[in-house]
């Protein structure tokens, strides 16, 4: 293995390694690391101001003829920082992680970023520090123990007892404190993290609130010729639905990473006259197919979005509330009253997206997986001679005749250890779980094909027992160099032996590749023909759910309610959805308010209720949002009508 290449492969891939794995604030440097840079922000972008810029980003090209495919890390001796004297350049990766990092004035690196020495240099730290941060990547010891690697050859271990971190103090000087110490003085040291575009591919979090109702108004008919002309206050319209929509045109939640919010118009409020206010506008978000969504917060699965042009009503708009000619009654001819809109339900949603491919492409990183996808269809992922280069899941749709097609994603390549969170493919790897068959690529020209096969087998078990069972094939790849040729029959041997079904190919030749995808899509055929019966089913499935159980709340009955008492301020509570709902609408500026909510709550026992519990006199009595005050004076009045006596003897609603 020629050091420079792999040097090359290894600084370029584990740049969104260090990112995926997220290092923690209490991983300890390695003893020449400078502190964490992100503890102190301005050192760290005046250094970045000295180094960046003015190199463009140089290109793979000239690198990398001999890079290889990894199941593993390198051994640490393989491992050295690339120099930067040679002409050579270098392909930063797509998610410009380590952007800034290298200098134009390419003469060499800034000779505080190539510090070897073990002293504590404070200013060339931010620099090294993030260059070595970036160039992390780790490997397994000996005796099993997990380590970091970083460019300057250091090696540090995640295990070694108690975590250290550095930080600069207010006079700038360098202190090392433990976790604790850390904790204690409540200092916030940022992680690190995956990428954002990595990180909001598939995941989002979005808020959501359907439309208020409009309210509902007092009016009276004054016309001419027409003497007590009545109530004519019309109601409110309804606030605007919120709907999530399958948009086949979307293939990442990515959308969703600047626009959070998702708010259905109010309805208009009503009019004199009759007029009724118009709808609130709703609001259709739009997801990817294949989105899996939640409450936030929850594990339930709320709806699963699989097909494009599926609609589900999620919130629906709160009713308009009426005016006062929907109060007229043979009692009350000139109803006072009127209601307030009611309130639309409001959410946080964690949306996730799981890939509705029908193949997914694994295998370990630079075996070809995207080349494969390239050359089978018109899909042009990113292909490069060094690992990680595809960061995000590709999709690709492979058509035999206008009938037959399939969609095929390209996965991140997959570690040993990618289950514990090395690497990227794991990432991704819940898109495989909505796949029907798997294709296995492995690099032939690998030292070890057969290793690499198991090691990523085994992610796959490890990450979820059914993945692994799902079917699959091996495409045995590079055959055109004379490696992978030499070793396709002893791998064949061994795979036939397991009873799997293997493959050669050179997808760069585009060799063999026909057989690989018409296989898959026998493959394919056979799984769906297993599932014939739960397809159809699919289809049917009901995505009103949601809505439906809102509207249940909704119409909760008035009398189901809960009293409890705070003794300590003699404060009663009255809870229940039913009556939340009632004092929310009711619209405190009309005086006919106060005897209908007199009436309901007369009605529904909450004053038979609270004076059963031994509710006295001057007791706060709180309803929904509303705090009133309890007076018990008619009780001694000793009037026989229940409803005389509840208007009587609580005053309502005396506001606080
Ligand atoms: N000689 C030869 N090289 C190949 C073949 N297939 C792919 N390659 C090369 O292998 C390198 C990696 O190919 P990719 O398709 O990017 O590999 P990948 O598996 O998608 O890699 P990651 O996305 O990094 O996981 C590229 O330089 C390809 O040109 C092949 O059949 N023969
Ligand atoms: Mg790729």
């Amino acid at each position: 293995m020629a050091s420079v290449s792999i040097s090359v492969s290894a600084s370029l891939f584990s740049v969104p390694q260090a990112q995926a794995q997220g290092r923690s604030r209490t991983q300890k440097p390695s003893p020449r690391q400078t502190p964490n840079p992100k503890t102190k922000p301005q050192k760290l972008n005046n250094k970045f101001k000295s180094l960046s810029l003015s190199s463009p980003p140089p290109s793979s090209s000239s690198f990398g003829a001999q890079a290889t495919t990894y199941t593993r890390l390198p051994p640490k001796e393989d491992f050295h920082f690339p120099s930067f004297n040679e002409s050579d350049e270098i392909k930063l990766s797509e998610s410009d992680v380590a952007k800034g990092a290298f200098d134009n004035d390419s003469s060499g690196i800034d000779a505080e970023m190539l510090d070897t020495d073990d002293d504590d240099d404070n200013e060339g730290g931010g620099g090294e520090e993030e260059i070595n941060g970036s160039l992390g990547f780790q490997d397994e010891t000996l005796d099993g123990e997990i380590g970091e690697y970083y460019s300057d050859g250091s090696l540090d271990f995640d295990g070694g007892g108690e975590e250290e971190v550095f930080y600069y103090d207010p006079d700038g000087k360098l202190v090392n404190l433990s976790e604790n110490e850390v904790d204690d003085l409540g200092l916030e040291v940022k992680e690190k993290g995956v990428p954002a575009v990595m990180r909001c591919f598939d995941r989002a979090k979005i808020y959501v609130k359907a439309g208020d109702g409009g309210n509902g108004v007092v009016a009276f008919r004054r016309e001419k010729y027409v003497p007590l002309g009545g109530p004519s206050g019309g109601d409110g319209g309804r606030g605007g639905n919120v709907y999530l929509e399958v948009d086949g045109a979307m293939n990442s939640l990515l959308p969703f990473r600047n626009c959070v919010h998702y708010r259905a118009g109010r309805g208009a409020h009503g009019q004199g006259r009759m007029m009724c206010g118009r709808k609130g506008e709703d609001v259709v978000v739009k997801v990817a197919p294949g989105t899996v969504v939640r409450e936030a917060g929850s594990d339930e699965v709320l709806l699963e979005l699989l097909y494009p042009g599926q609609r589900a009503l999620l919130l629906p708009g709160g009713r308009g509330g009426r005016g006062n000619a929907s109060f007229k009654s043979g009692n009350n001819k000139v109803p006072k009253i009127a209601e307030n809109g009611e309130e639309g339900p409001e959410m946080w949603l964690e949306l996730e997206l799981k890939l509705v491919a029908d193949i997914g492409i694994v295998g370990a990183p630079n075996a070809g997986k995207s080349t494969l996808l390239s050359v089978i269809s018109a899909a042009q992922p990113e292909i490069a001679n060094y690992p990680f280069t595809t960061l995000l899941p590709n999709l690709g749709v492979v058509s035999f005749d206008y009938d037959s097609t399939m969609v095929v994603a390209d996965l991140p390549g997959l570690l040993e250890g990618a289950h514990r969170g090395f690497g990227l493919g794991h990432e991704f790897l819940r898109h495989t779980e909505r796949c029907s068959a798997l294709v296995h690529v492995v690099d032939g020209s690998g030292q070890q094909p057969e290793l690499e096969f198991d090691a990523v087998r085994l992610e796959l078990e490890l990450f979820s027992p059914e993945l692994a069972e799902k079917p699959f094939i091996v495409a045995y790849n590079k055959m055109d160099l004379p490696e992978a040729y030499e070793n396709w029959p002893s791998f064949e041997e061994n795979l036939q032996g397991r009873g799997i079904k293997t493959f050669c190919m050179s997808a760069v030749k585009r060799e063999g590749t026909r057989e690989v995808i018409g296989a898959a899509y026998k493959l394919l055929q056979e799984t769906k023909k297993s599932n014939e019966g739960l397809e159809g089913f699919q289809d049917q499935i009901y995505l009103n759910h949601v809505a439906d159980m809102v509207q249940k709340q909704r119409s909760s009955s008035i009398s189901e309610f809960e009293i409890t008492r705070d003794s300590s301020c003699n404060t009663w509570y009255v809870t229940g959805p039913g009556l939340q709902r009632f004092v929310q609408m009711t619209n405190w500026r009309y005086i006919d308010s106060d005897k209908r909510f007199q009436h309901v709550l007369e009605a529904c026992g909450v004053n038979k209720s609270l004076m059963k519990l031994g509710v006295k006199e001057g007791d706060t009595v709180i309803v929904g949002e509303m705090e009133m005050v309890w007076h018990d004076s008619a009780e001694n009045s000793g009037t026989a009508n229940m409803k005389k006596r509840s208007t009587e003897s609580i005053k309502w609603p005396q506001m606080k």
